[in-house]
């Protein structure tokens, strides 16, 4: 059986506390966009992993595909072994969640190639216990995540026939990183009510990440600030960075910020 892992990115994402649990409170809109990875997983004598395309830090024990057939084994012993493949393209550490989406989609695909029937509450459960970001790619469609991004509820944003540039400069941000340098403030106004009003996103939506990133990393404001020079009507950085993307109500011509980098331009 084979899925198309999705990335997503990030419309407002607002840092509100510091928990005790590490983890930090965050109220976002997270919205799926069509940059996939390929997902393979078929039964096997034996267990296997093995990707190709974009390199995966790390040790392949630690690929959230297998954690994800893991915590389902914990579960229902009599599962059979598995053969995974998996072609990497969402860049990694750039804050698309491609590894979430991987651990997402295993956990759908083996409820079917398994025939577990399990509703979708329960694998959110599931994967809520391989990372924040994970239960969004179960429904993956436009939701207002809150708590450590776990808790969703569904967003009536529709970007349908808006164009997407996204661009990610290969500087690797470790989410945790990125995290511990944030300062979290209270959120005083309305994401949803903001949301509702595109003509206001500069001033009402922004990312919280930017302001400790961007001083460390000034390509990822020149970035920004060349989507608005082109024309885009709401120019971001996606979750922890460092890829920054810019929206646009048509085809923007070739951008500078295009040139050198991985880039990935689509209409929604
Ligand atoms: C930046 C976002 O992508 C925004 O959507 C997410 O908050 C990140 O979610 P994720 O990659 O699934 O993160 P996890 O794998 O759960 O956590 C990685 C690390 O990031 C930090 N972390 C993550 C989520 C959160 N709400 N607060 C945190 O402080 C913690 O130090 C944690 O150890
Ligand atoms: N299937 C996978 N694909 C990518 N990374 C994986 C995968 N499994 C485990 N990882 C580990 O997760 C780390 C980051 O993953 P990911 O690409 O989701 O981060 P990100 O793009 O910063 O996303 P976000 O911050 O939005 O969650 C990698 O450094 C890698 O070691």
């Amino acid at each position: 059986m084979i899925v198309f892992p999705n990335a997503k990115i990030n419309l407002g994402l607002y840092i509100t506390a510091k928990r005790s649990d590490g983890y930090h409170e965050i109220q976002s809109c997270m919205y799926p966009i069509p940059l996939t990875d390929a997902l393979e997983i078929q039964v096997s004598k034996k267990n296997r992993f093995e990707s190709s395309g974009l390199p995966i830090p790390g040790n392949p024990e630690d690929n959230l595909i297998l954690k994800a057939y893991r915590l389902l084994k914990k579960d229902f012993q009599d599962l059979p072994h598995i053969s995974v493949h998996l072609h990497k393209y969402i860049p990694i550490g750039a804050g698309l969640g491609g590894g979430s989406a991987d651990a997402a989609f295993a956990l759908t695909l083996m409820n079917q190639l398994f025939e577990l029937y399990l509703e979708d509450w329960i694998l959110e459960d599931y994967a809520a216990q391989l990372g924040s970001d994970c239960p969004f790619f179960v429904g993956n469609t436009p939701k207002l995540v809150s708590g450590r991004g776990e808790l969703m509820e569904d967003s009536p944003l529709d970007l349908q026939g808006k164009w997407i540039v996204l661009v990610y400069p290969n500087i690797h941000i470790s989410t945790k990183e990125a995290y511990a340098g944030v300062k979290p403030t209270p959120l005083e106004s309305s994401l949803s009510e903001c949301l509702a009003e595109p003509d206001n996103w500069q001033s009402c939506l922004k990312n919280d990440f930017e302001a400790s990133l961007f001083p460390l990393y000034p390509l990822l404001k020149t970035l920004k600030e060349q989507f608005y020079e082109a024309g885009a009507y709401y120019a971001a950085m996606s979750g922890s960075g460092s890829s920054v993307f810019g929206l646009f109500e048509n085809e923007p011509p070739p951008l500078p910020a295009e040139v050198g980098y991985f880039v990935f331009r689509s209409q929604l």
